[in-house]
């Protein structure tokens, strides 16, 4: 393709993103696959180029404002990052839009005059306000702010990069330097990771898809801070395991393999289609003890049969998303799914129902890829005002009896950011419930009270 042709296919995928209410990464898969013609080179540099303008969305339309331009359009966010980013000089850019087979239409006068307005410029601008420069977006802003305090911009600006390519090594068929070998044979280079024991980071970013050591099972795609969520649950082999919101597995399989194939992993979530998805992933990994089981709700009748059943519960709630803007530049600007108002609700709903499944002794362990503060430690107080024979333990407490180094975090939470951590942001809180004996004897403890001193109590 010529530079003029690839121009063009970003703006084509630009216009489709606008317009259809997926996730950028689907359509960008559709587009691509609908396109076989389009060759690798071609499609790699069309995607980064498309992934560029995504990220530095507030940025240009703030410049395209600016200048007075009518509307953020495809073609004028394409125009401006080839100025602002690639500087490339108006001259080329208008030979560019030439309108040419296959290359963009010519320029119209409005755009005439924002590729005039902006040559010579560079995407920063010191009247840029904050929020533009990190890419936040005004919903966010209250919410981000409250919960990063002063490390807003930091973590804000490292929210802006490309995640980096993590794998988890599947236990039961490798470990990190078996799996590091079998890599280096195609030509692929990976390194362990800071604090998963399982994790690899991979430099580059490599096909995987038709790799042996991705096919046969024995590593799959997991950011390292999933990771640590799915180590923070700290399964034994044996145990009887649900993952309440399972989605396409990524957690159940690490639980799975941490278990050796020994016990019962039950994979849980409403969407009935994601859940068989999954179960490849469960066939491919080698592991035989997990079922998948589709809910109607987080009150589906499942869950009162199985009541005090399981050692560990993990709800991995469905949530804003904050923490993945890394590898969804588009989700900060884009409402595909329900807002904060939905959300909250249905975490607390699906964290009470699924507390009910803990037996007494065992573990919830409530996880979100938010940053928020309202949907990490604002929804752990408010279950734990409620549930009473639930308490917290420790992420510290948990690292230690899983022998997996020092802990990531100081503090009772796993709260995972990416400017301290390098992975996506993510929350995880470990509940323990009290096992039968100590609420027994809180309860006798209450019998031994004077009912009068209770009385008074209560007044008081
Ligand atoms: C954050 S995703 C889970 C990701 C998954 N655990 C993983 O590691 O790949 C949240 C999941 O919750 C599911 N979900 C949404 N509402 C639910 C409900 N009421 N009960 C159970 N699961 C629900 C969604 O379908 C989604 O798959």
């Amino acid at each position: 393709m010529t530079p003029a042709a690839r121009l063009q296919a970003v703006i084509d995928l630009l216009t489709e993103i606008d317009e259809t209410p997926r996730p950028a990464d689907a359509v960008m898969s559709a587009y691509f696959r609908n396109r076989r013609y389009i060759g690798s080179k071609d499609r790699t540099h069309i995607a980064q180029t498309s992934y560029a303008i995504l990220r530095r969305h507030a940025r240009l339309g703030w410049w395209i404002e600016r200048t007075g331009f009518p509307r953020a359009t495809p073609r004028a966010r394409v125009l401006a990052y080839s100025l602002l980013e690639e500087r490339r000089n108006a001259g080329v850019v208008l030979e560019m839009f030439s309108g040419g087979k296959f290359a963009p239409a010519r320029l119209t006068d409005d755009e005439l005059a924002l590729v005039t307005a902006l040559d010579t410029h560079t995407l920063d601008h010191p009247e840029m306000p904050e929020t533009v420069r990190v890419e936040c977006p005004d919903w966010a802003e209250g919410p981000m702010r409250a919960a990063l305090g002063d490390r807003f911009a930091v973590e804000m600006e490292k929210l802006l990069e490309a995640a980096p390519l993590d794998l988890r090594v599947n236990s039961m068929k490798a470990n990190q330097a078996s799996a590091i070998k079998a890599l280096s044979k195609v030509q692929i280079v990976a390194e362990t990771t800071q604090w998963s024991p399982w994790g690899l980071r991979v430099k580059g970013r490599p096909q995987l898809a038709g790799v042996g050591a991705f096919k046969d099972g024995l590593v799959e795609i997991q950011d390292e801070g999933s990771q640590l969520v799915a180590l923070a649950v700290a399964p034994k082999p044996g145990h009887q395991v649900v993952d309440f919101c399972a989605g396409a597995g990524g957690k159940t399989l690490a639980i799975a393999a941490r278990m050796k194939n020994k016990g019962r992993v039950v994979a849980c979530d409403v969407l009935e289609k994601r859940l068989k998805r999954a179960t490849e992933r469960f066939r491919r990994a080698g592991l035989h003890n997990i079922e998948a089981h589709p809910l109607t709700s987080e009150r589906d009748p499942w869950v009162k049969r199985h009541k005090r059943k399981f050692d560990r519960v993990l709800v991995d709630a469905p949530c804003s998303g904050t923490g993945t803007w890394r590898r969804n530049p588009d989700a900060r600007w884009r409402q595909l799914g329900p807002g904060l108002e939905q959300l909250l609700p249905l975490q607390a709903n699906i964290l009470d129902s699924a507390a009910r499944l803990v037996k007494p002794g065992g573990r919830l362990i409530y996880a979100t890829c938010s940053m928020l503060h309202d949907e990490n430690e604002g929804q752990v107080a408010a279950f734990l005002e409620t549930h009473p024979d639930f308490t917290v333990k420790p992420i510290a407490e948990v690292w230690a009896e899983e022998e997996a180094g020092p802990s990531p975090v100081e503090g009772d939470f796993l709260r995972l950011t990416p400017a301290r951590h390098d992975t996506d942001g993510f929350f995880a809180a470990v509940l323990e419930r009290k096992a039968e004996e100590a609420v027994a004897e809180e309860d006798a403890g209450m019998e031994e009270v004077d009912p009068a001193e209770l009385a008074t109590a209560i007044d008081a």
